[in-house]
């Protein structure tokens, strides 16, 4: 017996120092080469361990470094794996943009055995990504966005309805998400979900499914982002595989009936069918499947966020309220409604949107894959291939270098250009050829939420609205750990 225990304690100091070695000459990466890397990475979770035990975002702790190491660019381990933090702007914008072909790709891989994520624009890598962001890209023109735009306004009015019905404290994120999934169900799906009719409708279930806080989700996601090559032997899945093959029925459904229809419905789907049509473009209904639950997923949260973050400055800030909605009843005024033209004349409260995703970027970090050796301009230093960089977007937003008094909510800060001419800093959609497809669509759907709430309802605090706000560990978009409970009561 003591021997079976005196040998199995060698095994594991073994195994052990065995470990310890690895990592000690894994954590030497970037001395090497003479890249600064703070100390501190420990044994398996390296300098991620904050991240991994959710004890903060994954945003928080770029953020961390960002603030605490003045330096260009810093050099962090994740699981012993090399990642660099760019910090500084002028090398960020060569990274987004001048030599984007050199970080084309994503290191995000979209989970182990998932039927449509790989057909994603957000996890495709290299040529396939650009041939399917070409065509993608000429579904969401102004154009087209005009012409699915009276499906905005219904789900806008659906939403006053709902309002109008619970006057009350409501958990502003999740009513908005209502909002959100009816947009984005009726013009990527060509449904409607109704989601403002039932508590809990399935539909509702499996949308919240999608983002909630759940261990399955802050494990795979945060596989799927930070620790890539063992994504093939584990295999989880980035979304829940049984909530995928729900939403794809749904679409596959709707696909269908529309071949027996000859109605025209201007939605993605049928923008989608035309481009097949005409375009000579080989992609079968599992890819096409695959686009609009990009679209969908893509799109209904951060989207949510957007709407949700900035209901709550105007409910902390009501003097801020009263200026976007004054601005919005003269413009109801000017246009004879909220039409698609009103919502492009909107000086305020695209301010005071900038400024909320400035605070709160629903997608608070960006990052991207070197697939080539590069040299950093004006050093010896090369990134190598296959590197993975990530881009500090709530460090840069909060910076007061880039924006004086950073927590303070100031739309003011927007009201002329931000002059990003020499190096980037301000990045809520991203930026480059690999920004944000929907943004047209996301501010539009985010500026008719916002006109359809303030000039219909007051939005103020409660006693349970969180001040500040704590960022939710394990969801990697921005969330509240406790929603954003804030009351609306109809304006007299
Ligand atoms: C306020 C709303 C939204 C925000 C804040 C947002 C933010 C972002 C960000 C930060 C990225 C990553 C960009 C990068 O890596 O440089 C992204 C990618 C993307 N977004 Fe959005 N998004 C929003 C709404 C939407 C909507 C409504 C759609 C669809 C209609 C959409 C579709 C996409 C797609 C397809 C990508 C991947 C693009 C690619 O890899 O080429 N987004 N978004």
């Amino acid at each position: 017996m003591m021997l079976t225990f005196a040998l199995a304690g060698f095994a594991f100091f073994l195994a052990f120092c065995a470990l310890h070695f690895y990592f000690s000459y894994k954590h030497k990466y970037w001395q090497k080469r003479g890249v600064y890397s703070p100390g501190g990475a420990k044994l398996f979770f390296s300098h991620f361990a904050d991240v991994a035990l959710m004890r903060t975002t994954s945003a928080e702790w770029m953020k961390k470094f960002y603030d605490q190491i003045d330096r260009d660019y810093i050099g962090v381990y994740i699981f012993g794996d090399p990642y660099l933090i760019i910090k500084n702007s002028s090398l960020l914008k060569s990274v987004l943009i001048k030599d984007f072909n050199y970080f084309m790709d994503r290191n995000v891989t979209p989970g182990g055995h998932e039927r449509y994520s790989p057909y994603m624009m957000f996890f495709q890598k290299g040529s396939t990504w650009k041939v399917n962001r070409q065509r993608i890209t000429p579904a969401l023109t102004s154009g087209k966005l005009r012409s699915m735009f009276p499906l905005f306004v219904e789900s806008s009015q659906e939403m006053v309805n709902y309002l109008e019905r619970n006057q009350t404290v409501l958990e502003a994120r999740d009513m908005v998400a209502r909002y959100t999934t009816d947009v984005i169900s009726k013009t990527a799906f060509g449904i409607n979900p109704h989601s403002f009719d039932g508590e809990n409708s399935k539909f509702t279930v499996n949308r919240r499914a999608l983002f909630g806080f759940s261990w399955r989700n802050a494990f795979a996601q945060s596989l799927c982002f930070f620790k890539p090559d063992w994504v093939p032997i584990l295999k989880p899945n980035f979304f829940d595989p049984l909530v995928m093959d729900y939403f794809s029925d749904i679409f596959l459904a709707s696909l269908e009936a529309r071949t027996t229809k000859n109605k025209a419905y201007s939605d993605l789907i049928d923008v989608v069918k035309e481009l097949r049509k005409n375009n000579d473009i080989q992609m079968d209904d599992r890819q096409f499947c695959g686009h609009a639950l990009q679209i969908f997923m893509a799109g209904f949260e951060t989207t949510s966020g957007a709407i949700s973050f900035t209901l709550y400055a105007f409910a902390l800030y009501p003097h801020i309220q009263e200026t976007a909605r004054r601005e919005a009843e003269e413009l109801k005024e000017k246009y004879g409604g909220f039409t698609y033209e009103a919502l492009h004349d909107t000086p305020y409260l695209d301010m005071c949107i900038n400024e909320s995703m400035r605070i709160y970027p629903p997608l608070a970090f960006l990052e991207r894959k070197c697939i080539e050796n590069y040299r950093i301009p004006g050093t010896d230093c090369v990134i190598e291939k296959d590197t993975a960089i990530l881009i500090p977007t709530l460090g840069f937003h909060m910076d007061e270098k880039y924006f004086p008094e950073p927590e303070k909510f100031d739309p003011e800060r927007f009201r002329n250009r931000l002059d990003q001419s020499s190096g980037l800093y301000y990045l809520p959609f991203g930026e480059g050829p690999r920004n944000c497809l929907g943004e047209r669509m996301g501010r539009l759907s985010v500026k008719l939420a916002l006109v359809s709430i303030i000039t219909n309802f007051e939005v103020t605090k409660c006693s349970k609205t969180p001040v500040p706000v704590v960022f939710e560990p394990r969801s990697f978009l921005t969330q509240s750990n406790v929603g954003i409970p804030i009351k609306f009561a109809k304006l007299r």
